[in-house]
Order: structure tokens, then C-alpha cells, then sequence
């Protein structure tokens, strides 16, 4: 089933004085469910941006964006709101738990915004989703007490906790070393597995996206295809110019 279609899209804001910048154009992309899309490309290529529009955290300024089959633009805001919060998880790589809040106050918090039954069970819904990224027995610690590991973990389920069929990573394990890096994309695959949700994952590490059976390079606000290879040495290059 089809999730997320783009067709023709671009991105244009308007800069302080005036002037426009165009960050992505003629982006063509379609994400189904179980698909496994890694994103790289340099710093300020446009990933992010292209994460927020898949994610509908913004519209495109150009071309058709249809989020299950809703075309994008012409959707009210608490409707998109609404699909975004029942249908899309983000993962960041700075974790953005609330401070002070417990493990358990935090997965529950998207709960909040959720109906009926789920609401209700809340508190049964985000102790089982903890107790599946092993930290059943972490659930009354607070982010600042955890590792950068296990915070990622409490952040996989928050994102996770209400099923979405749309899981948006952005730098997922940035903030990682490299074993727990692989052990956090792990379980983000299982969980997505489970649920046949898609994953879409944007990563300066050619590891991580070696991981993916979809590969696209942003390169000056444009996507494009690559495979395996082509993504990883994009990434490589990358790395050579920033340390040069
Ligand atoms: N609202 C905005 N107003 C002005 N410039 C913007 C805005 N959003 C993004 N940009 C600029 O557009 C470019 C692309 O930004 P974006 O964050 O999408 O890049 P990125 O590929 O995710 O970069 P990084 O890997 O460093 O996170 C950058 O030059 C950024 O400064």
C-alpha cells in the first residue's frame, strides 16, 4: 500500500530580506508500507526539509504531495495534525525527551492526543512499548539519568507507541558510538517489521544505510536514485571534503 507519493515537489521559504531559497525541487518519491529508504547527502542538501514534508510538518511550495492518498495541501491543519500524529513516528538524533518527565511519562505523551480506548489504556500501552525496547524495568527514570543508548530507546518508543504506519528517522544513532548506533537501527527494524510500517531513515553513516533496500542521494535539493554502492561512496566523499 502506497503512504507517501511526491510528485514534481519543492520546497521555497522566503529569507529575512526578501529573497527566496529554493531547497528542494522536482522531487519524486514513493514510500510503501514495509519499504526500507535510507536518505544521504551533504550538509544543507535538503533532508531534513524533505523529512518534514514526508512527515507533514510542512507543505510543499511546488508539485503534489499525497499522504495516504489525502493530497497534502489542500488537507485543513487539524486533520493533518491529526494523521501525523496517528500515522507518522519521527525519530531525532538529539532524542527531544521532555526532561523531568519519566521513561513511562514520556511514551505516554502521544497517547495524550489519541482517542478512546487508547487514551484510556495509556499507561498499560506505553509500559508494554518500553517492555519492548527493554527498559521494562527503567519506567520511573528520567531521561537525565539514562544513557545516550537507553534515551533513544525511551524516544523509539514514544515514536512507536501509537503504530504509525510512517516511521521518519532523522540521524537516528548521530548521537551513538557505533555498536549501540547498530543495536538502536536494529530495533527500530523490528518494531517496523512488526507492524509492516516503512521506515525512512536519513544518515551521513554509510553503515546505516547499507541497511536499507532503497537508496537516494540529495544532492543540491534534488533526489536521486542510487544503489548501495553509489550511497556509500557519496557518504565517503562527503567525509573527505569535510576533514580536508
Ligand atoms: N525555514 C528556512 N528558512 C531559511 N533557510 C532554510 C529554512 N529551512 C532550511 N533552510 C536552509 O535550507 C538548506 C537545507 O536545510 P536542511 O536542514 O533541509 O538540510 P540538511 O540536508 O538536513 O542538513 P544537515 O545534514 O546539516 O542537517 C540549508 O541551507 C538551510 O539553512
Amino acid at each position: 500500500m502506497t503512504l507517501v507519493e511526491a510528485r514534481g515537489v519543492g520546497r521555497t521559504v522566503e529569507l529575512p530580506d526578501g529573497r527566496p531559497l529554493t531547497i528542494l525541487s522536482g522531487v519524486d518519491l514513493t514510500v510503501s508500507e514495509g519499504d526500507r529508504v535510507s536518505i544521504v547527502g551533504r550538509s544543507g542538501s535538503g533532508k531534513s526539509t524533505l523529512l518534514n514534508l514526508l512527515g507533514l510538518l510542512d507543505a510543499p511550495t511546488e508539485g503534489e504531495l499525497a499522504f495516504l492518498g489525502h493530497d497534502v495541501r489542500r488537507i485543513r491543519s487539524g486533520a493533518r495534525d491529526r494523521l501525523r500524529g496517528s500515522e507518522v513516528g519521527f525519530v531525532f538524533q538529539q532524542f527531544n525527551l521532555l526532561p523531568g518527565r519519566t521513561a513511562l511519562e514520556n511514551v505516554q505523551t502521544p497517547l495524550l492526543y489519541s482517542g478512546g480506548r487508547e487514551f484510556w489504556r495509556r499507561e498499560r500501552i506505553a509500559r508494554d512499548m518500553l517492555e519492548r525496547v527493554g527498559l521494562g524495568e527503567r519506567l520511573t527514570t528520567k531521561p537525565e539519568r539514562l544513557s545516550g543508548g537507553e534515551q533513544q530507546r525511551v524516544a523509539i518508543a514514544r515514536a512507536l507507541v501509537r503504530k504509525p504506519r510512517l516511521i521518519l528517522a532523522d540521524e537516528p544513532t548521530g548521537a551513538l558510538d557505533l555498536e549501540t548506533g547498530a543495536e538502536v537501527m536494529s530495533l527500530i527494524e523490528a518494531v517496523a517489521a512488526e507492524t509492516g510500517a516503512a521506515l525512512v531513515t536519513i544518515t551521513h553513516d554509510a553503515t546505516i544505510a547499507a541497511r536499507s533496500n532503497r537508496h537516494f542521494l540529495l544532492r543540491g535539493g534534488r533526489l536521486e536514485t542510487a544503489d548501495a554502492a553509489g550511497a556509500s561512496s557519496a557518504v565517503e566523499a562527503d567525509v573527505a571534503e569535510a576533514a580536508a
